[in-house]
């Protein structure tokens, strides 16, 4: 299944026409260059294009009141003067005779996207619209937002298709307060957000954005705030709140649909958000909830005011719907503290509602409080100053160009296994090179050499991804290792799911990282590089296997920066295969999607649901909804504590940081 792509060049034909230096930004150039840069690029042509179409009143009305829509409807037949005194009741938006109509584009366009996907004519899709929705509100236009595309489109799904959870991810760089305000009792609807609020100094100076607004009645726990109280946020923040915060709640809630506000303020140079993470990030964001709902993922175009980084994250965002293998992401840096801190206080104020935050840790030191005030008063007074200060033109290098090796994904297997269709099956011996042949000797050295073979063309990008059957798993991933052109840069992450003996000497050379989650305790190898993680219950405990995945696997993935991954099936590890797909998905996220997985020889049912994954589908979800295991989530707390010393991207609370 393919990727939507909705746009009209009719949503560019509205803009301000009179002086309002608030709105200046919101001009029709924003949705050409993105458009633009998706035909540039030849991603527009591998989508699906999908027609817009207006939202009728009713669809409309899911959300707003009768009032406004009909006052807004007259806007088309007001005058200059009548345009501006309309205006002026609402805050930091304008209006133009063509809005109206752009407005129901917009809106139409997020349930065009909603019918394609629900439908399953396509797996995913993003809608390039204009105006924006995430601020307005039942009875009121904000923000350059008039009709609040995401939220109509979520009361549309769950009405037109019975969708039980949706999950709403607003990476926005401004508090989409409009979609808080339509779902705060909702416990159907969960709303995740970050935004730029330096303790309530930036727009739109709400209270109600702050880490404490949890939702309310029997919506408690599912409306989300991450205050960024600085700005400067890069992208180890930015992973943190997701492998910390978003990802275990988003798993645990299990919805059967993800919608996206996608504003792209929140990337380096934009004017609004002043943040430094680059555009490739949203590749990762992207991908990182590719594996919910069964991968069914509807992108909606919110803010972004730099031209440059809005095209480039927009290119990002397509470029990973397509399926195409991820960026690196360079040196990350680890989570500042003030980033530690909105991260604490998000988990303690949630603590009481997601069995996955139980164990976080609780309220910072009361003198963030204290701090927050006095902060909030010198805010107060250069706020004029900070103004005028001339924005520094930031700069930052080109994304990567992402290409997809010619062969997606090649498997080794006995004679006797069907080679699953999309799969290439690595040739017997005439791929083989014979020098790594002769260098290899065991009785299953033609298996053997037929792997090594495998990795050298990984390394050479001819191939993405790759799937063995040995019989010794063991062994297959001790030669892999060794066989490893001795490149300084060569760093092998290798996770290994289920008991049994990983060689020490595998990870002595510190270009070797092994994570291995297992049900034995094993001897203390307190070494930096072999990470042993102890589950009472093993594999089979999704959930204490999960947070494991989240809070260990996937920030230390992201630091460690590994060019290769092996994933290792011990013998009777236990683990499920929908867990199993998941893990395949999610370290899809490192190595440009250089994953090879070692499975014994009887394992062959597993090759299947293996390689779909590894093809680009989307992990099936998990049913299991029941809270870990509490000695489980106790020894990841306990290891995280150990390992953060050394690996930043493990913190959660900012105490630790000296
Ligand atoms: N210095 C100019 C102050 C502008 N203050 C209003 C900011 C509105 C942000 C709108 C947005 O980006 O959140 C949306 F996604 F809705 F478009
Ligand atoms: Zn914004």
């Amino acid at each position: 299944m393919g990727t939507a792509l909705i746009y009209d060049e009719e949503m560019t034909k509205y803009k301000l026409l009179w002086v309002d230096p608030a709105c200046k930004i919101e001009t029709p150039e924003r949705l050409t260059v993105s458009y633009e840069a998706l035909v540039r690029n030849a991603l527009a042509e591998r989508c699906i294009s999908v027609p817009v179409r207006e939202a009728t009143n009713s669809e409309i009305l899911l959300v707003h009141s009768e009032e406004y829509l009909e006052a807004v409807k007259k806007t088309p037949y007001m005058t200059l003067e009548d345009l501006k005194e309309f205006t002026l009741q609402y805050g930091d938006v304008y209006f133009h005779p063509n809005i109206y109509h752009c407005a129901k584009l917009a809106a139409g366009s997020a349930l065009q996207l909603v019918d394609c996907v629900m439908t399953e004519r396509v797996r995913n899709g993003m809608a390039l619209v204009r105006p924006p929705g995430h601020h307005s509100q039942h009875s009121a236009a904000n923000g350059f937002c008039v009709f609040n595309n995401v939220a109509i489109a979520t009361r549309y799904a769950k009405q037109k298709y019975g969708v039980k959870r949706v999950l709403i991810v607003d990476w926005d760089i401004h508090h989409g307060q409009g979609v808080q305000y339509c779902f705060e009792d909702d416990p159907s609807v969960l709303y995740f957000s970050w935004h730029r609020y330096e303790h309530q100094t930036f727009w739109p100076q709400l209270r109600e954005s702050d880490y404490d607004s949890v939702g309310k009645e029997k919506g408690a726990g599912f409306n989300i705030n991450v205050p960024w109280n600085q700005v400067g946020m890069e992208s180890s923040d930015y992973l943190s709140v997701f492998c910390h915060v978003l990802l275990p709640v988003a798993y645990e809630f299990c919805p059967d649909l993800v919608l996206v506000c996608a504003g792209f303020d929140s990337a380096i140079g934009d004017p609004e958000g002043k943040m430094c993470a680059t555009p490739e990030i949203f590749a990762h964001l992207t991908h990182l909830l590719m594996n919910l709902a069964g991968g069914k993922l509807c992108v909606v175009l919110e803010g972004g005011y730099n031209l440059t980084s809005l095209a480039q994250s927009v290119c990002q965002t397509v470029q990973t719907l397509l399926g195409d293998p991820l960026p690196r992401l360079a040196n990350l840096s680890g989570p500042c503290r003030s980033a530690l801190e909105s991260l604490q206080c998000v988990r303690s104020a949630h603590r009481q509602y997601w069995s996955c935050l139980k164990h976080a840790a609780s309220l910072p030191p009361a003198d963030i409080s204290t701090k927050r005030i006095k902060l909030a008063e010198e805010e107060a007074k250069t706020e004029v100053g900070e103004e005028e200060k001339s924005t520094e033109e930031k700069v930052w290098p080109e994304p990567p160009k992402r290409f997809s090796p010619p062969v997606r994904c090649a498997s080794v297997l006995p004679d006797d296994v069907t080679r699953p269709d999309g799969c290439k099956r690595l040739g017997a011996d005439q791929d083989v090179n014979p020098l790594t042949a002769s260098k290899l000797k065991d009785d299953d050295c033609d298996t053997l050499s037929r792997v090594i073979t495998l990795v050298e063309k990984m390394e050479q990008n001819e191939i993405c991804s790759g799937l063995a059957l040995v019989c010794d798993v063991t062994v297959a991933m001790t030669q892999v290792v060794q066989h490893l052109t001795p490149d300084p840069v060569n760093r092998v992450l290798i996770v290994c799911v289920g008991n049994g003996k990983v060689p020490s000497h595998i990870t002595r050379d510190g270009k070797t990282l092994v994570v291995q989650i297992n049900s034995e305790e094993t001897e203390d190898q307190n070494s930096k590089y072999y990470i042993p993680v102890f589950l009472k219950k093993g594999c089979s405990d999704t959930s204490g296997f999960m947070h494991a995945v989240f809070g260990l696997i996937l920030p230390l993935g992201y630091e460690y920066d590994p060019n290769l991954v092996l994933l290792v099936r011990m013998p009777d590890s236990g683990v499920c295969d929908a867990v199993w797909q998941q893990l395949t998905g999610l370290l899809q996220s490192f190595a440009k999607g250089h994953t090879l997985v070692l499975m014994q020889e009887n394992e062959k049912a597993f090759v299947g649901p293996t390689t779909s994954v590894l093809l680009g589908d989307p992990a099936p979800p998990l049913e299991n909804r029941q809270a870990p295991n509490t000695e489980d989530l106790n020894v990841v707390e306990r290891l995280r504590d150990r390992l953060q010393v050394n690996w930043n991207l493990l913190q959660t609370t900012s105490e630790c940081t000296g």
